[in-house]
């Protein structure tokens, strides 16, 4: 029987080690964390993460061909197949803080995979990390190898967060990269046979190493620029009374352009997006190539301009102040259908708002108070379990997560109990603001034409 084991239960590692389980019961998956919390959630019936769909397969296969355990070493032991799945987050210290990742976790547990390892292993990055890295783990782990074979694979991860099962159950492609030798193509094969057990062999893409570890940090580039481009637009399409949906829509028809990924926001958040693309600015910036690096570091500042912009609409509609007045925030986590808060653009706008001495309640389906109040440290605001009693008495709503509840609400009763004028900012456009505006409410879409009383106040930028 094939071993797997993965070291990171987090967002990346449970689920996709839940679905390899659940597609291929002639093998052991175990994965193993340091965090005793978090693995004795993933044993119980609250799961350490929120994941439409995630129950049913952890249900399924949990206690059968499927384990979660603190006891790292031993797993790492006795497995043929490593995945590591370890948080590589941006650095705060040092040389490359603020942009180069932060591969301590990563060294720390390559390190212990030398330390504990008696046989042959195929060690998978599985996180996100930079070009060349696989290049470091192998002289970790050959420095030590006591005679050991050890082959280094690239299987970078695309799933997104709130689609995860959908995206680990169906995946546009798995992507393998290993080394061109004899041993390397062995391997690339070997996890070949484990995906090609539910993904059609034509979407198993295989390259050589370095193609796989640059792909994933580019996947994520490109999405990023998609939204910060859109964005970008939904500035000029408020100043000229364009319609950003109706732009986003005629691009999207041209089948070279596509569809998908055109919405405007308030801006993009998640683990992922900003970090990947400051630690693709920092290897350009290291490989000399500072016209790369500040080509990509601009979708980076048009994602901050577009969420103080947000704020300034805010404040400035508000007559220029929101200071002593109740702003309820509707929606904290970084997209629908995940608990997730990391990098989420709510915390800008509330401590936006805050810094303008607003009184800020928030309500979020998913994310609960003491994670908001981390999230914001400093900033004192109030966290409510329903969307009426954060809107009540207030003088503006602002949408900051596309939750399918919000399009569901009664807005009457939330108008009626507000104080008045009263203000709708939705930055992920999910009401319908003509309706709204019937009611009375003074209504900011991102990127739509501004209604009268938004065209009259002073410009923000
Ligand atoms: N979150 C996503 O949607 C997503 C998608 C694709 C790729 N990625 C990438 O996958 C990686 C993991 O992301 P995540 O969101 O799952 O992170 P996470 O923080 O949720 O999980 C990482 C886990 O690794 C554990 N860990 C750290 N060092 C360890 C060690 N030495 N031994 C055992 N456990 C250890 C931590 O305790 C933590 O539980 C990152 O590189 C990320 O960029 C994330
Ligand atoms: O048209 C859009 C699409 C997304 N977003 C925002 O962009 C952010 C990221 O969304 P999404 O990409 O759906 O979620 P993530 O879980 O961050 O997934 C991204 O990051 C992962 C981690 O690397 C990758 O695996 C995925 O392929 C990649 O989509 C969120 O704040 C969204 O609200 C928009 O503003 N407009």
């Amino acid at each position: 029987m094939v071993k797997i084991c993965c070291i990171g239960a987090g967002y990346v590692g449970g689920p996709t080690m839940a679905v390899i389980a659940i597609k291929c019961p002639a093998i052991e998956v175990v994965v193993v964390d340091i965090s005793k919390p978090r693995i004795d959630a993933w044993n119980s019936d609250t799961l350490p993460i929120y994941e439409p769909g995630l129950d049913d397969v952890v249900k399924a296969c949990r206690g059968k061909n499927l384990f979660f355990s603190t006891d790292v070493e031993k797993h790492v032991a006795e497995a043929d197949i490593i995945f590591v799945s370890v948080n590589t987050p941006t650095k705060t210290r040092g040389l490359g803080a603020g942009k180069a990742a932060d591969l301590t976790y990563w060294e720390s547990a390559a390190r212990m995979i030398a330390d504990v390892s008696k046989s042959d292993k195929i060690v998978v990055e599985k996180s996100t990390v930079p070009v060349k890295t696989a290049e470091a783990i192998e002289k970790i782990l050959t420095h030590n190898s006591k005679g050991i074979n050890y082959q280094i694979l690239s299987n970078p991860e695309f799933l997104a967060e709130g689609t995860a099962i959908e995206d680990l159950f169906k995946p546009d492609r798995v992507l393998i990269g290993g080394r061109e030798t004899p041993g390397g193509q062995k391997a690339v094969q070997a996890l070949k046979e484990v995906y090609a057990h539910w993904v059609p062999e034509a979407n198993i893409i295989t390259t050589n190493l370095w193609s796989a570890e640059l792909s994933k940090l580019a996947a994520n580039a490109f999405l990023a620029q998609r939204i910060s481009s859109v964005n970008a637009m939904s500035a000029l399409c408020e100043a000229t009374g364009a319609n950003v949906s109706e732009v986003s829509y005629a691009i999207g028809k041209d089948s070279r352009i596509g569809p998908k990924f055109l919405n405007a926001s308030v801006g993009f958040g998640g683990s992922c997006f900003q970090k990947d693309i400051l630690n693709l600015v920092y290897i350009c910036e290291c490989n000399g190539l500072p016209e790369v690096a500040n080509y990509w570091k601009q979708v980076i500042k048009i994602n901050d301009y577009q969420k103080s912009r947000f704020v300034n609409r805010v404040v400035s509609s508000m007559f220029n102040t929101v200071s002593g007045k109740k702003i309820a925030v509707l929606g904290f986590a970084f997209k629908k259908d995940t608990g997730d808060t990391r990098e989420t653009p709510a915390i800008d706008v509330c401590k936006g708002l805050v810094g303008d001495k607003a009184q800020v309640s928030i309500y979020d389906p998913q994310v609960t108070e003491e994670q908001i109040q981390r999230d914001l440290a400093m900033n004192k605001v109030s966290v409510v379990w329903d969307a009426y009693e954060a809107c009540k008495g207030a003088h503006g709503v602002c949408i900051l997560t596309e939750w399918d509840e919000f399009k569901k609400l009664d807005y009457q009763k939330i108008f009626d109990n507000m104080q008045k004028p009263a203000f709708v900012f939705d930055g992920r456009n999910v009401v319908d603001a003509e309706k709204l505006r019937e009611m009375g409410f003074i209504v900011y879409s991102i990127g739509k034409p501004l209604d009268g009383w938004l065209k009259d106040m002073p410009a923000v930028a």
